[in-house]
């Protein structure tokens, strides 16, 4: 019988045309998909793996999901959209249904997909729509720096009045219990940004300190969550305060990612929060311009299985702790 802790760990090949076969097969070849079953088209592997003077390993694990078109490279076709959502629910339904540990995504992109008149934001708001979650939260984390993110994907106009005092709290009490359960940290410490310039300047560059940050954070402070802040986004990715923190929360997408990214593209995974099973990904994008080519970097790849792998060990832990 397969028990929870010995169960496979789905990893969705992601947008066709994209670098996310090459890294499925590149890993492949170095034996770093162990107890790991691809969700993709059996094809697209095939014809990919030749471009890529490779062969397909007979030892990979794949479940086969058609695409329409498993030609592309890089450039996306609409006619593959049903497919690679088709994806995404497999590996979904498998978490759920209690086949999978986890779920690994390869790199998708999000204008086919809504060119195909699909809606689709992105894995995470997806994720929380169809596994009923409430408030999804984007994690992004290498081993040297943790960014949670308040608002994900969304124009920038409309990001301030999605900033509310109860979706910032949501969002830390679900950062604080996930840190405890899925990373087994004992007391984790959040460092919030401000959303303006100098985190408002007292009230001279913008009201959302005053008004919802501050407010919120008093409120998670006065329940028991270690949480400093709102502090300037500008100076709190220094040192001084991270040694101090276990995670930085930032109020938008581009706060906090670009900071994530300089210090660990290639090395980091993207990890949903809040979510009835667990999730990692790539830290990167579909690279269009590379796919085929050989050069795709498997880093963050292993890093993401990596982190799906010691989540999945530390929830089954933390499960038998609370009996
Ligand atoms: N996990 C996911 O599904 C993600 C999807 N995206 C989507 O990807 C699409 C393209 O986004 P871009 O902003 O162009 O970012 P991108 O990450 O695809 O590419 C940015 C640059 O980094 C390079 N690069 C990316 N991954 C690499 C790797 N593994 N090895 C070597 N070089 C690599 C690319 O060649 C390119 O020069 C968009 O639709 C975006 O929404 C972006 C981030 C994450
Ligand atoms: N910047 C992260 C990103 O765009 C990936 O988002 P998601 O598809 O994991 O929601």
């Amino acid at each position: 019988m397969m028990t929870a802790s010995h169960r496979p760990i789905a990893l969705t090949v992601g947008e066709p045309a994209g670098i996310g076969p090459d890294l499925v097969l590149q890993l492949a070849h170095q034996g770093g998909l162990s107890n790991t079953v691809i969700i993709g088209d059996t094809r697209l592997l095939a014809q990919r793996a030749a471009r890529l003077g490779l062969t397909l390993p007979d030892e990979l694990v794949i479940r086969n999901v058609p695409v329409d078109d498993p030609n592309v490279c890089g450039a996306p076709s609409t006619a593959n959209v049903a497919g690679v959502i088709r994806m995404l629910d497999v590996a979904i339904d498998g978490c759920l249904h209690g086949e999978f540990a986890a779920m690994v995504t390869g790199p998708l992109h999000k204008g086919i997909i809504n060119d195909a008149g699909v809606q689709f934001s992105g894995h995470t708001e997806y994720l929380a729509e169809r596994t009923g979650a409430a408030m999804p939260v984007m994690l992004l984390a290498s081993s040297k720096l943790r960014v949670a993110l308040i608002t994900t994907h969304l124009p920038l106009r409309d990001v301030s009045d999605a900033i509310s005092g109860e979706r910032i709290q949501q969002i830390c009490r679900i950062i604080d219990q996930d840190l405890r359960s899925k990373f087994g940290l004992q007391s984790p410490r959040l460092l919030v940004c401000g959303l303006n310039p100098h985190a408002g300047e007292g009230g001279h560059l913008g009201m959302e300190e005053i008004e919802i940050i501050e407010p919120a954070l008093n409120q998670l402070r006065e329940a028991g969550l270690k949480v400093v802040g709102p502090l300037p986004a500008d100076t709190l990715f220094t040192e001084k305060y991270l040694k101090n923190a276990d995670v930085a929360v930032a109020m938008y997408h581009d706060q906090g990612l670009p900071v994530l990214k300089y210090q660990g593209f290639g090395q980091a995974a993207n990890i949903t929060l809040g979510l009835p099973i667990i999730r990692t990904s790539v830290d990167h994008g579909t690279a269009f311009d590379i796919a085929g080519t050989g050069q795709a970097d498997i880093g963050s790849l292993k890093v993401a299985l990596e982190q799906a792998r010691l989540m999945s060990a530390s929830q089954i832990a933390s499960e038998l702790d609370n009996g």
